[in-house]
């Protein structure tokens, strides 16, 4: 059985949300676990969410004892994992792949189903294989599973053509037990890169340079017992800003960490909204504002997030003049702007550009979410439109978004979610 959101658009949105765990700091720490060895790992500030659950019931696979209670868990990991990992998971999430480098430093091999591309682009792996082949590793593709082993992992300098978020993750924890020092350079500076490294820290790893795009990890032989927190979700944090800004409302996010939002802060101003910032929350107003279209351009870390780029889109549509929105990390994430166009959105896609002309209104449709930022931003048009809209696929945004419909309800936003026997894609 399907689900999907009924909107009744209008209604500004009011109040406060405060903001989960950030998904994509837990899963990479959830990973960095299996490289404990008969010890256990505490993480605080565990998202629930769908991905969660996917990355827990990996690990238990793998013979890791997982217990998850309200945000917290505790991974208890044995002295001898299994180090195949099932497809039926790995094709479910693409995350999965950050088992490959902790499993290969644990028990010197890995088996990993590739998991291939997704709605938004095709996703190779290359670099995270190329980082750990450089540290030793002989790696094979074998009936579309990479099959990865080494007797040891060697320190080395690795030089990333991208910063790939992915690939630095996966490479700094196979780095943990390599012999002498591993450099990674062109490394991703992504917040929730910091959070692993902290992690790592915390077992007894010595990291450094983290956040500078250089990463110095020092080989160790053995890790301790540790507890650690996860760091607030920026992209969550994002998306109920720009709910306030798309309703006209007034939200104030709550548990936020200010240096992480600095580019999607910088544009929502820009577009005119009044924004006020407090230690660790932030205030968006937006009621009996004239907003214009702004340009913005996806980058990696400090720069405007992926992530939050199908918000902005369903944002501008509304904003007075042109707006002209760049993808440059993803080849394909642009699935969203032919649902706004159902929407009476006026968006031109000329390759990885959108280029958006304000309208006064959008109108309340049936669309369907084909990924995880998609349908969120959907569900924001559809606050924000008249009448009622139907958003199919909730299945995605549970990946990402706890507790969607009552944090939204709480801000005075008419959603319900429903049971639907279809994910929307036979009706167009
Ligand atoms: C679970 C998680 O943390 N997901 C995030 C992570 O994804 P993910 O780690 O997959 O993103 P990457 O930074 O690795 O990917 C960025 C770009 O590099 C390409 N690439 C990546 C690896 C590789 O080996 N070869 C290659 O070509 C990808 O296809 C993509 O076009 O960072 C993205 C970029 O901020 C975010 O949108 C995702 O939400
Ligand atoms: C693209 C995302 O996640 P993933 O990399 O897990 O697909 C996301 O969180 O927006």
């Amino acid at each position: 059985m399907y689900s999907k959101m009924l909107i009744k658009g209008g209604n500004p949105l009011s109040g406060e949300v405060t903001t989960q765990g950030a998904k994509n700091a837990a899963l990479p720490v959830i990973a960095a676990s299996l490289l404990l060895k008969g010890k256990r790992l505490k993480i605080k500030d565990v998202p629930k969410l769908e991905d969660i659950y996917t990355m827990a019931d990996l690990l238990r696979q793998l013979g890791v004892e997982v217990n998850h209670v309200d945000h917290s868990m505790i991974l208890s990991v044995p002295e001898d994992l299994c180090w195949e990992t099932p497809k039926a998971l790995v094709s479910k999430m693409r995350a999965s792949s950050l088992v490959l480098g902790p499993l290969l430093a644990r028990m010197g091999k890995a088996v990993l189903p590739l998991p291939g591309g997704c709605a938004i682009g095709s996703r190779p792996i290359d670099l995270h294989l190329k980082g750990l082949v450089k540290l030793g590793a002989e790696v094979e593709l074998l009936h579309g599973a990479v099959h990865a082993k080494a007797k040891e992992l060697r320190g080395t300098r690795i030089y990333l053509d991208f910063p790939s978020v992915g690939a630095t993750e996966n490479i700094m924890m196979a780095a943990v037990f390599a012999k002498g020092e591993t450099v990674i350079e062109n490394a991703a500076r992504e917040p929730e890169i910091t959070n692993l490294a902290e992690a790592l820290k915390l077992m007894g790893c010595n990291i450094e340079g983290v956040g500078t795009g250089i990463i110095h990890i020092e080989g160790t032989d053995s890790l301790e017992e540790t507890e650690v927190k996860i760091i607030p979700d920026r992209i969550e944090a994002g998306t109920y800003m720009v709910a306030g800004a798309i309703t006209r409302g007034k939200v104030k996010v709550k548990n936020v960490t200010l240096e992480h939002i600095d580019a999607t802060l910088a544009k929502l101003e820009e577009t005119g909204v009044t924004v006020e910032v407090e230690k660790d929350a932030v205030t968006v107003d937006a009621r009996d504002c004239k907003m214009k279209g702004v340009s913005l351009k996806t980058l990696p870390y400090p720069g405007f997030p992926t992530d939050m780029q199908p918000q902005f889109t369903a944002l501008l549509t509304i904003a007075e003049g042109t707006s002209v929105i760049k993808e440059t990390i993803f080849e394909s994430r642009f699935l969203h702007v032919s649902e706004l166009k159902r929407m009476g959105a006026d968006i031109e896609l000329q390759g990885n550009t959108a280029i958006v002309n304000g309208v006064p209104k959008l109108k309340g449709a049936e669309v369907r979410a084909t990924d995880l930022r998609a349908g969120a931003a959907l569900v924001l048009a559809g606050l924000a439109a008249e009448d009622e809209t139907v958003v199919y696929g909730l299945g995605h945004i549970r990946r990402g978004y706890e507790d969607f419909q009552n944090k939204l309800k709480a801000l005075g936003g008419d959603v319900e979610e429903l049971p639907s026997e279809e994910d929307g894609s036979a009706k167009w």
